[in-house]
């Protein structure tokens, strides 16, 4: 579905909102939202937002063909022709604010926010939710990876185990955002500019009568690029000493092999060995790549146990996202017009978590003055100044409001970024080389005790007085209704 049209990539139930929107005449009326999510993957302390650019494609091209139309025409609702034109002359004119791709974000934080008519800003719900949920759960999962072997290559080998072509294209792009070196799907290349690489199948070696005329063949056709994999019959009997053959012959031409792939058996005393033996041979600049299921636990565990891997190809774990194959992000209505004037609207919920945080707000990233380091996040309504004019700043638990401490040197970044103004693209979305750069940047402003993959220190993202008070108000407000009624 790498297609550009995908308006009809929407629930069917924001149509039929839209559509009674339009027969009750509110559809014009302004509604403000806000994605977020509610819990960290993988017990993560941070994720890493990703799918921006992927969501300002679908806003510009966002279009419903006379296809579509006729489709819609069909439906079992019945929708009036008045309002198939309506959709017929669709385009969003709304504001989009978004957090940056590779920026590190966290719980209950706006991440993109939405403004305009009820029918531009319900009908992107779903098609925003879809790319950031899946884009930001492979980034922040590639993020685990990179930091068990961040000074080690990192292949992304998923599309064949990917739920289908575009979660394997967009989820190499995703996880060469959070560090890693190159992907395996040549059209993700293609599209994104990321490197690709590629050893060979064991199918390779089946083809041919023996493992070492396999070899011999394969270093021939590439010289400079050959990484021979080894374990198809047995890996330190046959496939090493075959890629040390292999790799004489390629001396004896003045060339280099590259490396071995180890793909199955116990990686960690096979590296050992195999390391060994190219080392013996004078192979020491010989690399070693593992592959065959691996992921950040197996990769740390490896490296435990001295294996002697350079570089590591990851497939299944982590474009599946095996572990957590779902980031729970959610889009909520924050603000909507009530007789010509904006006014904030809440979400109640016997689940305090599920509260949401009414009105219109801005997030913003406390850096310390001393250290230069993120000190927490600060949520604030819209209308409320930068808190940078402050000089100084109280950050109150939002979970345990007694709980607050009050910080005096600080800077306050504003993360969310204007990227549609009136319906007009005003963001220059940064190429992916800067995407990936700026991750990185972001990951030295933390404190390691955020980023470590287990038990992570929660970082704090601390509400507004004023929004807090808000929601307060607003929530005994709907309690002394519920009592009335
Ligand atoms: N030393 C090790 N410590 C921890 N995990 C390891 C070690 N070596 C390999 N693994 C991991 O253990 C799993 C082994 O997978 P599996 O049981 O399929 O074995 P296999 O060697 O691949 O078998 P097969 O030959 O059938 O492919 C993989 O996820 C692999 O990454
Ligand atoms: O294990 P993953 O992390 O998903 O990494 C990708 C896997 O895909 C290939 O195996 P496959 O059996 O599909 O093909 P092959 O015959 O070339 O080994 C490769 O050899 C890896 O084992
Ligand atoms: O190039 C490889 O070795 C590769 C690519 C995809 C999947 N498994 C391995």
């Amino acid at each position: 579905m790498l297609t550009t049209n995908l308006a009809l990539h929407t629930d069917k139930y924001q149509i039929n909102m839209l559509y009674a929107h339009w027969i009750h005449g509110s559809h014009t009326r302004k509604a403000v939202f806000e994605a977020y999510f509610r819990k960290l993957p993988f017990g993560n302390g941070y994720a890493v937002f990703a799918g921006l650019e992927r969501i300002i494609h679908y806003i510009q091209d966002l279009k419903f063909t006379e296809q579509d139309i006729a489709y819609l025409a069909k439906q079992e609702e019945q929708y009036q022709p008045e309002f198939l034109e309506l959709l017929r002359q669709f385009k969003f004119r709304g504001q989009l604010f978004s957090m940056r791709e590779g920026e590190l974000v966290f719980p209950n934080q706006p991440l993109i926010r939405v403004e305009g008519s009820i029918l531009e800003t319900q009908l992107v719900e779903t098609a925003i939710l879809n790319f950031m949920n899946f884009q930001t759960l492979i980034a922040t999962k590639a993020s685990r990876i990179k930091q068990v072997a961040p000074h080690d290559t990192l292949l992304e080998f998923g599309t064949r185990r990917a739920q289908e072509a575009d979660a394997a294209v967009w989820g190499a792009r995703a996880s060469y955002i959070s560090g890693f070196d190159a992907t395996s799907n040549m059209l993700a290349g293609e599209l994104f500019d990321i490197p690709t690489k590629g050893t060979h199948a064991h199918s390779w070696v089946q083809i041919f009568d023996n493992e070492e005329e396999a070899f011999e063949v394969y270093a021939e056709a590439m010289p400079d690029l050959v990484t021979l994999l080894v374990d198809t019959y047995d890996t330190l009997k046959s496939g090493v000493p075959n890629a040390i053959r292999t790799a004489k012959m390629l001396e004896a031409k003045g060339k280099k092999m590259v490396g071995i792939r180890l793909d199955s058996g116990d990686l960690a005393y096979l590296s050992i060995q195999a390391r060994k033996m190219l080392d013996e041979a004078g192979l020491d600049y010989v690399k070693i790549v593992a592959s065959n299921d691996l992921d950040e636990n197996t990769i740390f565990n490896l490296k435990a146990q001295g294996a002697r891997i350079d570089i590591w190809g990851v497939g299944t774990q982590l474009i599946t996202a095996a572990d957590q194959p779902a980031l729970g992000g959610v889009y909520k209505l924050v603000e909507r017009e009530r007789n010509g004037v904006m006014e904030p609207t809440i979400k109640i919920s016997g689940n305090p978590e599920k509260v949401t945080t009414p009105g219109k707000k801005d997030v913003y990233r406390i850096i310390s003055s001393g250290s230069r380091r993120a000190i927490a996040d600060y949520i604030a309504l819209s209308e409320e100044d930068n808190p940078n004019g402050n000089g100084k700043l109280i950050l109150a638990n939002p979970l345990q409001p007694y709980m607050q401490k009050t910080v005096k040197h600080f800077e306050a970044v504003s993360l969310l970024q204007s990227v549609f103004k009136d319906g007009e693209l005003v963001y220059e979305l940064p190429n992916l080389t800067s995407i990936r750069a700026y991750h990185q940047e972001q990951m030295e402003l933390f404190w390691p005790e955020y980023l470590r993959k287990l038990n992570p220190e929660i970082y704090r993202v601390h509400l507004s007085t004023t929004a807090w008070a808000m929601k307060q108000r607003m929530m005994e407000e709907h309690m002394e209704k519920d009592s009335e009624d």
